[in-house]
């Protein structure tokens, strides 16, 4: 099951359009989507999840969002990954942290003390690479794809996480407003990627002042937790 999502996701067309995309973003530091502190709803609802300390907390997309540096304060563990290397070396830069450098089949591994960092596409994630986790964090990652993408996303997600829940952060804005990313993910969208996996609740929602400010658009900002059918 998890050969055929990697193998029939992605033709190689697509995936040079996606580097592209992001390499251009990373290039040109067009990264609004970057917060300058750790997360709200990171925050706010991470206790909510009951982890077991130093838990093994799996950023999917990570970038190199300050939401790391926060969860390894807080004593926790962090595994990423990020298609565009440039991202993942400001992140350490950032962190004041010197990384030990492994190149592997598809990815390269940046590791250091409760952090591995791995460059190259989520694609080419196994969950024998990933290891075990206990939860997965998807801040701007499942709103930073595009419906057909996210669709496998939320196919492989389950496949790498092995009963893991998720801390999972959404817009929601009229679609027509704006052209993503961010792409707009409401409760029915959420439904239809993870109805067969998760069970989904609701646990905040506030206006998004970021997509308001930098877009021009008026939307909420969801927090929910998944928690694995089993
Ligand atoms: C919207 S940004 C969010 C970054 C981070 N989660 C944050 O909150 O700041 C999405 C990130 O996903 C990365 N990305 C896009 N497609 C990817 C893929 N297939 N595999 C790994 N990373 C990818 C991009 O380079 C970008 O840094």
């Amino acid at each position: 099951m998890l050969e055929d999502i990697h193998s029939t996701i992605k033709h190689e067309q697509e995936l040079t359009m996606e580097f592209s995309f992001w390499n251009n973003k990373w290039e040109n530091m067009d990264i609004g989507f970057h917060e300058p502190q750790a997360n709200y709803f990171l925050q706010s609802h991470l206790a909510d999840f009951n982890l077991p300390e130093h838990a093994r907390i799996f950023l999917p997309l990570c970038g190199k969002t300050r939401d790391i540096a926060w969860l390894l304060r807080a004593g926790f563990r962090v595994v990423g990954i990020e298609l565009i290397e440039k991202a993942v070396q400001q992140l350490f830069e950032e962190l004041g942290v010197t990384p030990t450098i492994t190149s592997m089949d598809n990815l390269t591994q940046y590791q250091a003390d409760n952090i591995e960092i791995y460059v190259g596409d989520l694609f080419n994630l196994i969950p024998e690479i990933l290891g075990p986790i206990d939860l997965v964090y998807d801040r701007a990652a499942i709103v930073a794809l595009p419906q057909d993408t996210r669709t496998q996303y939320t196919q492989l997600i389950p496949h790498l996480a092995l009963g893991a829940p998720q801390l999972v952060v959404t817009f929601e804005y009229n679609q027509a407003h704006l052209q993503g990313p961010p792409f707009a993910v409401d409760n029915q969208e959420l439904t239809r990627c993870y109805e067969t996996t998760y069970s989904i609740k609701k646990l905040a929602s506030r206006p998004a002042e970021d997509l308001k400010q930098r877009r021009k658009v008026d939307g909420m900002e969801t927090a929910w937790m998944l928690t694995a059918i089993s």
